[in-house]
């Protein structure tokens, strides 16, 4: 299993203007490596989760390429799919669930208010045409049998999050997107839901992890990829980011961290349907010089910066 993502954009028509939510992304990754994803509110993580999902609303505009290539890994043997190309009735009968899952952000959101949890994994299960129980699949996600005659309101948010995982996992896909897995977990949770993540990704799963956890972050990725303002700017090795990140907009979200030097970086992100010509980070950065008038792309140093 290999997800290479080429050139990959996302655009939102709206009345009087497009919002510019993914531009030009373009990262790889493969079986038994865990990727995040980080970046400011608003950069564009989530909807590139669901624009390879297939998942984005009709004024959504998608282009490039997002190529799925299953053979190796857990027996899987077909060619490349394109999962922007790919029509709605191979997404939704080979990809959603199968090779690709998803753990939704606020999952308490997504489980259906008037059905236990038992109801839904039971029905995902059916889909899929799974032999396993609901029982089965919850216990391997840390539920007890009795959380499932629980509804969604009856779930805590650690529950929610494993009935969500638990749903995810249903088809043993070898793809696991999971968008903002930790949001509104405490700590205890947190490091339970990462371990968790390592887990999959150690069997031999690919693992996209969306975040803006960098510490959760450092916790379960191999690799970093940095978003801002719609774009990748910075892919690296994680050991490598932490020890030393490249893109200014890197270093500042770590000099951020209340564990590092507890510094803002000043400015705000810019609006994803007025980004300025060039370099986005620009009005933010302390480095910038003319030339950052003109668009800096991920070259061979795995950078988008003229200083870097
Ligand atoms: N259906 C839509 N129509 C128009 N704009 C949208 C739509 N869905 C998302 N957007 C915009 O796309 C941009 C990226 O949103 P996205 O949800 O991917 O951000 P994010 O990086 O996941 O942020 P967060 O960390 O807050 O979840 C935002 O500016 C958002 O307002
Ligand atoms: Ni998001």
């Amino acid at each position: 299993m290999r997800l290479r993502v080429d050139g990959l954009s996302v655009r939102f028509h709206l009345p009087g203007a497009d919002v510019h939510a993914v531009t030009d992304a373009r990262f790889e990754l493969a079986a038994g490596r865990c990727l995040a994803l980080v970046g400011e509110s608003g950069c564009g993580k989530s909807v590139m989760a669901h624009a390879l999902l297939g998942l984005l609303p009709g004024n959504a505009t998608v282009t490039g390429h997002a190529w799925l290539d299953r053979s190796g890994g857990l027996n899987r043997s077909d060619g490349p799919l394109d999962l922007v190309a790919a029509s709605e009735k191979v997404l939704a009968r080979q990809v959603r669930g199968r090779l690709i899952g998803l753990v939704p952000q606020s999952p308490a959101a997504h489980l259906t208010p008037v059905r236990t949890a038992r109801a839904q994994l039971a029905e995902t299960l059916r889909e899929l045409g799974r032999p396993e129980s609901p029982d089965e699949l919850a216990e391997r996600a840390g539920l007890r049998p009795q959380d499932l005659d629980r509804y969604p309101h009856q779930l805590s948010g650690g529950m929610a999050q494993r009935v969500a995982n638990a749903l995810a996992l249903a088809g043993d896909p070898p793809l696991i997107l999971a968008d903002e897995p930790t949001t509104g977990l405490d700590r205890p949770l947190v490091e339970a839901t990462m371990a968790e993540l390592r887990r999959l990704c150690d069997e031999g799963r690919a693992v996209l992890v969306i975040t803006h956890d960098l510490r959760a972050a450092e916790r379960v990725a191999d690799d970093i990829a940095v978003m801002y303002a719609s774009r990748v700017v910075e892919l690296a090795p994680a050991r490598s980011f932490f020890d030393g990140p490249r893109h200014p907009y890197a270093r500042g979200l770590l000099d951020a961290l209340p564990s590092r030097a507890f510094v803002p970086i000043p400015g705000r992100p810019p609006e994803l349907t007025r980004l300025p010509d060039g370099c986005a980070f620009r009005p933010r950065c302390s480095l910038a010089t003319p030339e950052c008038a003109e668009q800096p792309v991920l070259n061979g140093n795995k950078v988008a910066c003229h200083h870097a």
